[in-house]
């Protein structure tokens, strides 16, 4: 097996002309919490959308274990264990959070009815959902509906049923983004706690979330790759440093 996940070779994105995303080539490592950042406009979400098929590359490469996956649609990568948190995931405000998870492991199983026949099948989704549940930190809301979490204990739903597809990979697009500070602590033990045994790569705005998780950090600006490395390395670098500048520092984030 190569050390290598997901690797890029000149990745290209254009729309009308523009360059959103500029011959990147990126190497995520097995068992590695990778990092996307880069100040706004840089081409992360860009980026991200390429690697989970919902954009289509102008031109480059995307191999996923050693497989060529730049033709494969979002749900055939998904298959592949190459799964974008809230790709498949989309939480029913409505329904419980129990049952928001109970669906999710009943797509995985790729059954639309079966549960509602099997007794023995319902009892084993319940009891891999709560151990999900338990692992995301939402023992004890199993009855409130969805929509009634907070913001932080939403996104973790959203982790629980991402979860629930098993993937080998996991793609997390800022799961930070517009959260208090007690939660963000708890999303950043909930992402480590999660990485155990899979490859995490996300794109964050946060550098203060980036340092506490990444193992690597690749920068981009202007769609290109600036700089990668670990935190200390990149936040060291001057041209990082320029970048950021006028929006966020990365040494002192
Ligand atoms: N569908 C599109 N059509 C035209 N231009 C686009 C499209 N999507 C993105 N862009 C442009 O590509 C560039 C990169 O955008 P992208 O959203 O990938 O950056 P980002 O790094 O995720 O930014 P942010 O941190 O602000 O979310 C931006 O200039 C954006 O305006």
């Amino acid at each position: 097996m190569s050390d290598i996940i997901l690797e890029t070779e000149g990745l290209t994105k254009e729309f009308r002309g523009f360059v959103a995303v500029s011959d990147v080539s990126l190497r995520v490592r097995r068992g590695a919490i990778h990092g996307l950042i880069g100040p706004n406009g840089a081409g992360k979400t860009t980026c991200f959308n390429l690697l989970t098929k919902f954009l289509q590359p102008t031109r480059g490469t995307i191999r996923y274990e050693g497989r060529d996956i730049t033709g494969m649609k979002p749900a055939e990568v998904a298959r592949l264990g190459l799964v974008r948190s809230f790709q498949i995931s989309a939480v029913f405000p409505r329904l419980s959070v129990l049952e928001n998870v109970r669906i999710a492991l009943q797509r995985q199983r790729g059954g639309s009815f079966d549960f509602w026949r099997s007794e023995t099948l319902l009892r084993a989704y319940d009891r891999r959902a709560s151990e999900l549940l338990e692992a995301v930190g939402l023992a004890g809301y199993e009855d409130l509906t969805a929509g009634e979490l907070p913001y932080g204990r939403k996104r973790a739903l959203e982790i629980a049923t991402t979860l629930a597809l098993d993937p080998v990979m996991m793609l997390l697009d800022e799961p930070t983004a517009g959260m208090a500070h007690e939660d963000v602590d708890r999303i950043v033990a909930l992402v480590k706690r999660v990485a155990e045994g899979r490859t995490v790569l996300l794109v964050e705005h946060n550098l203060r979330v980036v340092q506490g998780l990444c193992d690597t950090i690749t920068v981009l600006t202007r769609g290109r790759v600036l700089a990668e490395g670990d935190y200390a390395s990149v936040s060291r670098n001057p041209e990082v440093i320029a970048a950021y500048l006028g929006t966020e520092t990365p040494a002192h984030a």
